[in-house]
């Protein structure tokens, strides 16, 4: 199998300068009445020297930890109900999550609910732990672990703030105070889990705004609550790192984590995870720094669902990983209907523009992003038929299409969609799938004219339908014909082709026509020229319509199933060329017919 060869990359130029107003292409840009002086940098845990993760590649899934239904329930209008609580849970598990949290039951009826639930009906797979998320408060522990009274097993994750400004404003407390809090309330769920009979429960510990919080600081209370729950390598705790509110470039918060990594005690016996927000609109690159710098859980929700701008989108993150040829260990392969599922659940639509799963991120309208998928597609089945096997098998490279539609459910029809951005290969491309039309370049260029006035007229999309009525309006079925071929007969003998042909001329005039050449075509160019309709074939050609290729056509051949033949045909007169198509049962018909569709173009 032929693979595209890349060249190496070019070596780095140094900047002549910084970027800046000194710059002679610098445009001056005016400054703003913007109140920028009000926010603050925050300043960056340095880790000198210690920085691994610039060099590290992602080749493996790090474990995956839904919180959709704890941290995006608790961001929605209106919450989960049991029903969708259930309908999402079951969704996740099928694509094969095996970390839920499914969560807060402390907190509302509905949450506590669920939970008895999923353990009274014994909904939760033996290779699932679901998890339940408390604040570091006693009464609120006790009311969580009656929730998870008779599971098999369960996390307990234990979370509360960390940061300076959520001590002084929220707690009022000092950094002794919370450290306290942190270590009574990890007691209180050791001894709440150590009297709770048969459950084998898992712990968490989540230093709420870790990413704004003094490192020291955090790693000492994550020590400190690691130790207290013996964290073992057969009874890891997780660590989760959450940006609660994101505030800095993803590379500061991977240096934090790798500052972690590297520091913690026990860090055999620790699960390292990650919770981005996406306040900045970078949670996906933080999620993924982390992973390089050490971490190697990320708790996130499917397309990003969460407080404020959402949590980290887990579909975005897994389906990155299989864009590069690694195994994302969720399945994706029906990602509308998982993304159905997520929408009824939030009660939420997923953009159009969200990456992986949004209506549109597999469609082009640009006339040359089109024409490239076109040429990709149509690369990769010959590099599939070469190789005999499957094309989804085949490796993946198309250009613009990071993945294959099909490998998330979708198919091809909407790849290319045609509006006034387009060009003669998008509608080539949209002909041939739709209707299996094969048009020589330059007659699909010429299409493409017709097209785009349509466009700019109507202002709105083309879609296939509306591409093959003017298609049809201009080659096959013109408005008012100049000439019409009502029937006609070839024979073949040792001198060529002979034609006999009864056309009717605009008016109603019938002509009987006798030509001969080296084709029907020919023939009968040279017949029409000798009754005064003077015109010379220049090119034809022509191809089998099977009506197989032709998924949704509603016109067109599609209707039929016989095989037909499409002909198209360029042909000299007035001073210029013509181009002419037509679509017949037999193929001397559709040639003899396309040469019509050009004479009739000649005088429309
Ligand atoms: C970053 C995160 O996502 S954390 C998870 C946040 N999720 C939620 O809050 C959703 C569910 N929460 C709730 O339904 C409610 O907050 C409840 C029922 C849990 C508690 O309600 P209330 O007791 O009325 O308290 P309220 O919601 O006002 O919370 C504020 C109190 O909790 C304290 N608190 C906040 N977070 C924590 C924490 N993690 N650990 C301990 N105490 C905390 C605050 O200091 C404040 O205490 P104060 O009243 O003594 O000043
Ligand atoms: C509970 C914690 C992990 C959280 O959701 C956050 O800090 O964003
Ligand atoms: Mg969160």
């Amino acid at each position: 199998m032929s693979e595209t060869h890349l060249s190496p990359l070019p070596r780095l130029v140094p900047p002549s300068g910084p970027a800046g107003p000194d710059q002679p292409w610098w445009n001056a840009q005016r400054g703003s009445t913007m109140p920028f002086r009000r926010y603050r940098r925050t300043p960056a845990v340095q880790v000198p020297d210690r920085r691994d993760w610039p060099g590290r590649t992602a080749d493996r899934a790090p474990l995956w930890a839904s919180v959709d239904l704890r941290d995006g329930n608790q961001s929605l209008a209106n919450p989960m109900d049991i029903q969708r609580k259930t309908m999402l849970f079951d969704l996740l598990v099928r694509m094969g999550f095996k970390d839920i949290e499914v969560g807060y039951p402390s907190a509302s009826e509905a949450d506590f609910s669920f939970l008895r639930e999923l353990i009274t009906r014994d909904r939760i797979p033996d290779d699932v732990t679901v998890s339940v998320f408390t604040p570091a408060r006693p009464e609120l522990i006790d009311r969580t672990f009656e929730a998870i009274e008779g599971a098999d097993r369960a996390m307990v994750h234990l979370c509360h703030a960390t940061a300076c400004l959520w001590r002084e404003v929220v707690f009022q407390m000092t950094t002794t105070d919370v450290e306290r809090m942190a270590v009574t309330a990890a007691e209180h769920v050791l001894r709440r889990a150590d009297a709770a009979g048969r459950t084998r429960f898992r712990f968490e510990y989540s230093p709420e705004t870790f990413n704004i919080t003094e490192p020291e600081y955090v790693l000492g209370l994550s020590n400190t609550v690691a130790a207290l729950w013996d964290a073992a390598p057969d009874r890891p705790v997780t660590l989760n790192l959450p940006t609660t509110v994101e505030t800095d470039h993803p590379h500061v918060f991977a240096d934090q984590v790798e500052w972690m990594h590297r520091n913690l005690e026990r860090r055999e016996s620790i699960i390292l995870s990650v919770h981005p927000h996406n306040d900045r609109g970078t949670a996906v690159a933080s999620a993924e720094l982390a992973v390089l710098a050490g971490a190697d859980r990320i708790e996130g929700t499917l397309f990003g669902n969460g407080e404020r701008t959402g949590n980290v989108c887990l579909a975005t993150l897994a389906l990155n990983l299989f864009s590069q040829g690694v195994d994302p260990q969720l399945d994706f392969s029906d990602i509308d209907g998982i993304r159905r599922t997520v929408e009824a659940a939030n009660q939420m639509p997923v953009p159009a523009r969200h990456p992986y799963a949004g209506d549109l991120v597999y469609t082009a309208f640009s006339g040359t992003h089109q024409d490239a998928i076109s040429k990709g597609l149509r690369a990769m089945a010959r590099r599939a038929e070469e190789a005999d096997e499957p094309e989804s098998r085949t490796a993946w490279q198309v250009p613009y299409l990071p993945i294959d539609p099909k490998d998330v459910g979708r198919d091809y029809e909407a790849v290319v969609r045609v509006n006034s951005q387009s060009g003669r290969g998008g509608i080539a491309h949209v002909l041939r799938g739709s209707y299996g039309l094969d048009l020589p370049r330059a007659l699909s260029r010429e299409l493409a004219e017709h097209v785009q006035r349509a466009a700019d007229r109507d202002g709105t999309e083309v879609n296939s339908r509306r591409l093959w009525e003017i298609f049809s309006t201009e080659y096959l079925e013109p408005a008012d014909p100049y000439l019409t071929l009502k029937d006609y007969e070839v024979s073949h003998g040792p001198a060529g082709t002979g034609l006999r042909a009864l056309v009717t001329v605009r008016g109603g005039t019938e002509l009987a026509l006798l030509g001969s050449g080296a084709d029907p075509a020919t023939a009968f160019t040279r017949a029409l020229t000798a009754a005064g309709i003077p015109a010379e074939l220049l090119t034809l050609t022509q191809h089998p319509l099977t009506g197989a290729e032709r998924p949704r056509a509603t016109a067109g051949p599609a209707s039929r199933t016989t095989p037909r033949t499409a002909a198209y045909g360029q042909l000299s007169a007035t001073g210029r060329t013509w181009w002419g198509a037509a679509i017949a049962d037999r193929p001397d018909g559709a040639e003899l017919q396309a040469v019509v569709s050009a004479i009739n173009r000649v005088h429309a």
